[in-house]
C-alpha cells in the first residue's frame, strides 16, 4: 500500500474518531442527566430507557474508536440498568428496589464516564496490513519462474504461454514492480518463502518444481511455503491448472461485497473505511428502511447488520428479508454488543446466520467479513458453476446469452454468441484415458478465461462443448479473437500415454442481436459449427445467413 494511501486512511479514520468523541461528549452527559446523577432526580421510565440505550450504543461503539476503557464501563453500568430499562413501571421497580443499582456509588461510576473520553494507548487494533499488490486476475495472468538455469525456464515459459499465461523468467530472486499473480521456483533456490517477502512479490502463491514426488520432498515443500508442488518431468497443463487454481483461490480469498447496515453514522463510515482498506466492496445502510432497494442494486455475498437501529430491529429485518427466495441464502452477521446467549440464540432463529460481538477490532472485522463473503462465494461458484472448469454451468450460461439478447436488442450493440467444440476428443479419451481427457478440457477453459474479456460469458454447454457470448463486440473482432484461441489452443502440447500431443478446436459464431431470440443464435452459431466441422475443423466459421458483404469472409 502507498505511504499516500495509508496516510489517507489513518487521517479519515482519525477525522473519525475525534466526531465519536465529540457525540460521546454529549452522550456521557446526557446520560448522566437522564440518571439525574448531578441533579439527584429520581429517573423516570424514558430516562432510564435512554439512558440505557445510550449507553448500550457506547458500549457497542467506543472500542471500535480506541476508547476502550469508556466502552467497559459503559456496558458495565448498562448491564446494572437493563432489568429497570426493560421493566414497564421501571420507576416503581426502582422505588422499591430501594435503588439498589442507582445508588451513590453507580451514579459516581456515571459522572466518572466523562473522564473516559481519553483514548487508550492503542487506539486500534490494526488489521493484517493488507498489500495492494495482491494478485491480479487480469485477463491474462503473469507469472514468473525463477530458476538458475535460465535456458530451462525459458522452455518452460514456452510451454507455458500457450494457456494464456504472461511469463516472467529470472536466475534469482530479484525485486521486481511486475503484477506477478504466481510464481514457480526450482527447489534448491529458495531456503525459506520469507526470502521473497523482500522481493514484492510476497503475496503470489508459489508453487516448488522438485525433481522427485516423494512424502519427504512434498512435506519439505510445504515446510518452505509451497503452495502449490509439480515433479520432474514437468506436466504442463497440470501445472498450468494447478496455477489457475492457486491465482483463483488467492484472488477469491481476498474478495468480496459486503452491505453495513448501521445507524450509527460514526460507526458505519469506519466499518466501510477498514473494509474497503482491506479490499472489499462496501455499500452502506444508515436507514434500514432503504435496505431492500440496496440489496437488489448491490447484490452483495454477506450483510453486517446492526441489532438495534431506533425503530429497526436487526433480527426481525432478517426475518423479513427471508420472504424473498432471492434472500434465503444471504448471509447475515448481526453486530451487537449483547453477550446474552439467549439473546443471541434467539436472534439467529430469525433469520440471522452469526455474531459478532461488539466492539468488533477492525483485524476481527476484516478476517471475519473476508472469510464469509469467501464462502459465501464458494456456495454461489458451487451451485452456478461446473465443478470441472470453474466455467458457468448450461443453464447460467444460457440465462447469461438470453440477458445480453435482451441487452444488445435494447441498446442496439453488436453483441457475438459462440459455440465451440474440441476436435476428435473421443480418440483422446480413448487413446489417452479419460483423466488426460478432463486436462485438455479444463485447458481449454483456462485459455478462454485468460483470453476473453472479463464482461465476457463463458460457460460449459456440454462434455467438450462450450458457449461464449461476447457482449460489444462486432463479428470481425469475434472472428479474430476466437481465431487466435484457436490458434493457441493448437500451441498447447498435452501429455499422452503414447507421448505428446495437441488438440484443435472448432467455433460457429452467430451475431446475437441479429436474432430474434438467444435461442435462434444459438441454434445458428450450432449450424456455423457443424459447418466447421465439415470443412475440416480447427478455425472458426460465422452463420453465413447474417454476414455483411465487408465483413469477414462466412467460412475461416
Ligand atoms: N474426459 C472427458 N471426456 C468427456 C467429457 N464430457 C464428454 N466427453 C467425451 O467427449 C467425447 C465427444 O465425442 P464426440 O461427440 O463423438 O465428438 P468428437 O470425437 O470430439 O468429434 P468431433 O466433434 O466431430 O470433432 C466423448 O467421447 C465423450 O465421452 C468430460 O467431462 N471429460
Amino acid at each position: 500500500m502507498s505511504n499516500d494511501r495509508l496516510v489517507d486512511v489513518a487521517g479519515k479514520l482519525d477525522l473519525l474518531k475525534e466526531r465519536f468523541r465529540e457525540r460521546a461528549v454529549t452522550d456521557v452527559a446526557s446520560v448522566v442527566a437522564d440518571l439525574g446523577a448531578d441533579a439527584g432526580v429520581e429517573p423516570g421510565r424514558e430516562q432510564l430507557v435512554n439512558a440505557y440505550r445510550t449507553l448500550h450504543r457506547l458500549a457497542g461503539s467506543a472500542g471500535t474508536f480506541g476508547f476502550q476503557a469508556l466502552g467497559n464501563e459503559a456496558r458495565s453500568l448498562e448491564v446494572h440498568l437493563k432489568p429497570f430499562a426493560e421493566e414497564q413501571d421501571a420507576s416503581q421497580k426502582l422505588r422499591a428496589s430501594g435503588l439498589t443499582s442507582l445508588d451513590p456509588e453507580f451514579l459516581e461510576r456515571v459522572r466518572g464516564l466523562a473522564q473516559l473520553l481519553v483514548p487508550g494507548e492503542s487506539a486500534r487494533e490494526a488489521p493484517e496490513p493488507v498489500t495492494h499488490r495482491e494478485t491480479v486476475l487480469s485477463e491474462q495472468p503473469e507469472i514468473m519462474i525463477i530458476d538458475p538455469d535460465l535456458a530451462r525456464a525459458e522452455s518452460l515459459a514456452t510451454a507455458l504461454s500457450p494457456h494464456g499465461f504472461i511469463v516472467h523468467c529470472r536466475q534469482v530472486p530479484e525485486p521486481t514492480d511486475l503484477p506477478v499473480s504466481a510464481i514457480i521456483v526450482r527447489e534448491g533456490t529458495l531456503s525459506a518463502k520469507s526470502q521473497l517477502a523482500k522481493n514484492a512479490v510476497d503475496v503470489a502463491p508459489l508453487v516448488f518444481i522438485a525433481p522427485d514426488d516423494s512424502f519427504d520432498r512434498r512435506y519439505a515443500l510445504a515446510a518452505l511455503g509451497a503452495d502449490g508442488f509439480a515433479s520432474e518431468p514437468v506436466d504442463v497443463p497440470a501445472l498450468a491448472d494447478s496455477i489457475e487454481r492457486l491465482i483463483n483461490e488467492r484472488h477469491e480469498a481476498g474478495a468480496g461485497r459486503v452491505l453495513v447496515v448501521d445507524d450509527d453514522p460514526e460507526l458505519l463510515e469506519h466499518y466501510a473505511l477498514v473494509l474497503e482498506d482491506s479490499g472489499l466492496e462496501v455499500r452502506c445502510v444508515g436507514d434500514p428502511s432503504t435496505l431492500l432497494g440496496a440489496l437488489s442494486e448491490f447484490r452483495p455475498d454477506i450483510v453486517l447488520m446492526d441489532v438495534q437501529m431506533g425503530e429497526y430491529n436487526g433480527p426481525t429485518l432478517a426475518r423479513m428479508l427471508r420472504f424473498d427466495p432471492e434472500w434465503v441464502g444471504l448471509q447475515i452477521i448481526f453486530l451487537s454488543s449483547d453477550e446474552d446467549r439467549e439473546f443471541q440464540f434467539g436472534a439467529l432463529s430469525e433469520g440471522g446466520d452469526d455474531f459478532l460481538t461488539k466492539p468488533v477490532s477492525d483485524r476481527i472485522l476484516v478476517q471475519a467479513a473476508k472469510v464469509r463473503c469467501y464462502r459465501a462465494r464458494q456456495l454461489d461458484k458451487l451451485a452456478s458453476r461446473d465443478s470441472l472448469t470453474g466455467l458457468l454451468k448450461h443453464s447460467v450460461a444460457l440465462a447469461e446469452a438470453v440477458k445480453e439478447h435482451a441487452r444488445c436488442h435494447r441498446l442496439g450493440e453488436p453483441s457475438v454468441l459462440a459455440m465451440l467444440d474440441l476436435d476428435h476428443f473421443k480418440q483422446v479419451n480413448d487413446r489417452h484415458g479419460h483423466r488426460v481427457g478432463d486436462l485438455v478440457i479444463k485447458g481449454l477453459a483456462n485459455l478462454l478465461r485468460h483470453r476473453l474479456r472479463k464482461t465476457d460469458t463463458i460457460g460449459r454447454y456440454g462434455g467438450e462443448e462450450f458457449i461464449v457470448v461476447l457482449p460489444d463486440c462486432s463479428v470481425g473482432n469475434a472472428v479474430r479473437s476466437l481465431q487466435e484461441i484457436c490458434h493457441q489452443m493448437a500451441q498447447i502440447r498435452f501429455g499422452g500415454a503414447s507421448g505428446e500431443f495437441s488438440v484443435t478446436l472448432s467455433v460457429g459464431l452467430a451475431a446475437l442481436d441479429r436474432y430474434d431470440s438467444a435461442d435462434k443464435a444459438i441454434e445458428a452459431a450450432d449450424r456455423a459449427l457443424y459447418q466447421r466441422k465439415a470443412a475440416g475443423r480447427n478455425g472458426v466459421t460465422c452463420d453465413a445467413g447474417h454476414m455483411e458483404p465487408d465483413q469477414d469472409s462466412p467460412v475461416l
